[in-house]
Parts: C-alpha cells; sequence; structure tokens
C-alpha cells in the first residue's frame, strides 16, 4: 500500500502565507499534521489513560450508558457502522462519546461513567484547547477565503462565528478502542491475503474539523479516488508532536467542495486507541456556500440540499448522517 507524507502546518504562525498554505493542504488533501497545538505531551498522555480505564472495565459496566439516538454514550463492537456505500457489516470497535456539551464551561449535558465524571475537570480543559485551536484553523481559512459579508467587507470571522461558544452545537469528543487482530473471533472472514482488518469502515466526518489523536501512530487510511493510501506520521522523538486534522463535511459544503472532506477508514492488526474530538458549528448554520471569490470560481456545485430544494442546517446534516451510522440502536 502507498504511503502518504501528510502536509505539516504550523498553528504557531498565523502570516498570510502560512493560511495559503494551510487552505492548500485543506484543498488538495483534506488530512493534515498540526504542528505548534496546544495540547501538552501530559494532557495526551492523560487522555489516553483515562480511555484505558474506561475499556479496561467488564462489558456490562462500559454499557450501564449506552449510546443513544442523538449520539451520546458508549457504542459496544459492531452497533456501528460507518461504512458508507451499505456494504459493511458494523465496525469491530468500541467508543465512548461525549457530546451535548455546554460551551460555556465544556461541561456535558448527558449521564457519564464514573471514570469520565472523575475527570470532567481535565477534560473540560482540554476541550476548551481544541475550541481555541478550531478558531484559529477557522480564522487562518477565512482569510485565505477572503471570506466576505453582503456589503462586500471582509469577514473573516465568519467560520468562528458559526463555532461561537454561545451557541447549541453538537461537537463530540469520543473516545475509541480497536482490538487486536488475534483476540477477534472472526479470522476468517479476513482475505488471506491481508493481515489487517478495517475496523472503521470507509465515510467521511459529519463536522466541520475533526482532529484525531492515535496510539499507536498507524491504521489511518484515506481514499485518494483511486486507491487506499496508509497516513504516515514523520518520526519523531516527541510522540505528540503531530495532531491530525481532517477536514469534514461541513467545511467542504460551506466551500462548495474546495475544501475536502475525505472518505477515510481504519484498517489494522494492533490494538489501537484513538481520541478524536468531531468539531460541529452551531446546529442552525446553514451549509451553503460562502461569499469567496475562490469559492465561486471553484464551482464545486457540491452542497446538500433538502426535499424542498433548500441547503441543509448542520442539524439537518447531522441527523441524516448518524441515522445512517447507527441502523443498529
Ligand atoms: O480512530 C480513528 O483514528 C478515527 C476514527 C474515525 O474516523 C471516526 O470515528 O470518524
Ligand atoms: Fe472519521
Amino acid at each position: 500500500m502507498t504511503n502518504f507524507n501528510l502536509p505539516i502546518i504550523d498553528l504557531a504562525d498565523s502570516s498570510k502565507s502560512n493560511c495559503a498554505t494551510l487552505l492548500e493542504a485543506a484543498s488538495q488533501h483534506g488530512f493534515l499534521l498540526l504542528k505548534n497545538h496546544l495540547l501538552e505531551e501530559t494532557e495526551i498522555d492523560k487522555l489516553f489513560e483515562i480511555s484505558k480505564q474506561f475499556f479496561d472495565q467488564p462489558t456490562e459496566i462500559k454499557n450501564e450508558l449506552p449510546i443513544t439516538t442523538n449520539n451520546a454514550g458508549y457504542v459496544a463492537p459492531f452497533v456501528e457502522d460507518l461504512q458508507e456505500d451499505g456494504t459493511g457489516e458494523g465496525d469491530d470497535k468500541e467508543a465512548f462519546n461525549i457530546t451535548h456539551f455546554n460551551l460555556s464551561n465544556f461541561y456535558p449535558n448527558q449521564p457519564l461513567p464514573l471514570i469520565f465524571q472523575k475527570n470532567m475537570p481535565f477534560i473540560s480543559s482540554t476541550l476548551r484547547k481544541y475550541y481555541v485551536m478550531l478558531h484559529m484553523i477557522c480564522r487562518m481559512l477565512a482569510i485565505a477565503l477572503d471570506i466576505r459579508d453582503n456589503n462586500g467587507n471582509p469577514d473573516h470571522e465568519y467560520f468562528v462565528s458559526a463555532h461561537a461558544l454561545d451557541l447549541k452545537t453538537h461537537s463530540t469528543l469520543r473516545f475509541v478502542h480497536y482490538n487486536a487482530i488475534d483476540s477477534i473471533d472472526s479470522m476468517d472472514s479476513i482475505d488471506s491475503n491481508e493481515t489487517d482488518k478495517v475496523l472503521a469502515g470507509a465515510h467521511t466526518d459529519y463536522g466541520s474539523m475533526t482532529f484525531i489523536l492515535q496510539r499507536p501512530s498507524l491504521g489511518l487510511e484515506v481514499f485518494d479516488g483511486e486507491k487506499w493510501i496508509e497516513i504516515k506520521i514523520p518520526e519523531s522523538d516527541n510522540l505528540n508532536e503531530y495532531l491530525i486534522v481532517n477536514i469534514s463535511d461541513v467545511l467542504s459544503f460551506w466551500t462548495d467542495g474546495y475544501l475536502k472532506s475525505i472518505l477515510h477508514r481504519v484498517r489494522t492488526k494492533n490494538e489501537r486507541y484513538s481520541v478524536v474530538f468531531f468539531c460541529h458549528p452551531s446546529d442552525e448554520s446553514i451549509l451553503s456556500p460562502v461569499n469567496s471569490k475562490i469559492v465561486k470560481n471553484y464551482n464545486g456545485n457540491c452542497y446538500s440540499l433538502d426535499k424542498n430544494g433548500n441547503p441543509l442546517t448542520a442539524l439537518e446534516h447531522l441527523t441524516m448522517r448518524l441515522d445512517d451510522g447507527y441502523k443498529r440502536i
């Protein structure tokens, strides 16, 4: 399988030329690596510790708060099927979703297992940092796209405003655990030439952008239109140097497809943990293309309409995608 070195974007550099570099990465590849991001090594370690503590528990305990139709709680193996083309058998992974945040204090309005409850002050402080990074990236993209308001004046806060902290959103923090393949019973179903197995089916993400942390650093693959490509993270002494960012559906709709929401999946035989933060704009955000010359000239015709021909809201799009992914609940 081909490897792919993701473009690296320095979050500490807000110069106009770096905004343009970010836009190019987001429009060419849809996946990128952030360096000089805001998460400390100790924080990332702690997120994975909390995750392991939760998933190490017996199934009955994990299942005390099963996933709800509005995406909160524990996702047992095979409950979710991310594979978009309908050929999937369900994902052999388990996850816990924390969602419905009150963005003024980053506490969720959902019942939580004890392990997450105990660590909520820490988790909230991490979420606050994710939002700072989200806003920085939103602003850089808007500058590079040179978004204008109705009067033709620069509106470089357009994406930031859609993610304002006083709005209702479905941003979601997800802890995911993939089993090692030799502990999976269904070895027969694995192609004899293949040592790895798809553990999260091919899909695009539903929000505006996604931040991904993974341990170990392998298993993520993106589809380049013809073939699957394994994402390679550059060797570094510092395990936490890079944070993966994945441009998702909402930013793609807002830019008429100029920014790419790329099909991706997880395929590995190793035990793997990931901590994924799905950023969503306010539920009411309209998913129609922004006022930008670059977007107009691109003319991608790439956004969804409802049955009356109106652009979808972020919540309508999310609800549609969740219904599709959780056929089993
Ligand atoms: O586990 C990962 O690294 C990413 C999983 C994923 O793509 C998703 O849950 O949307
Ligand atoms: Fe994803």
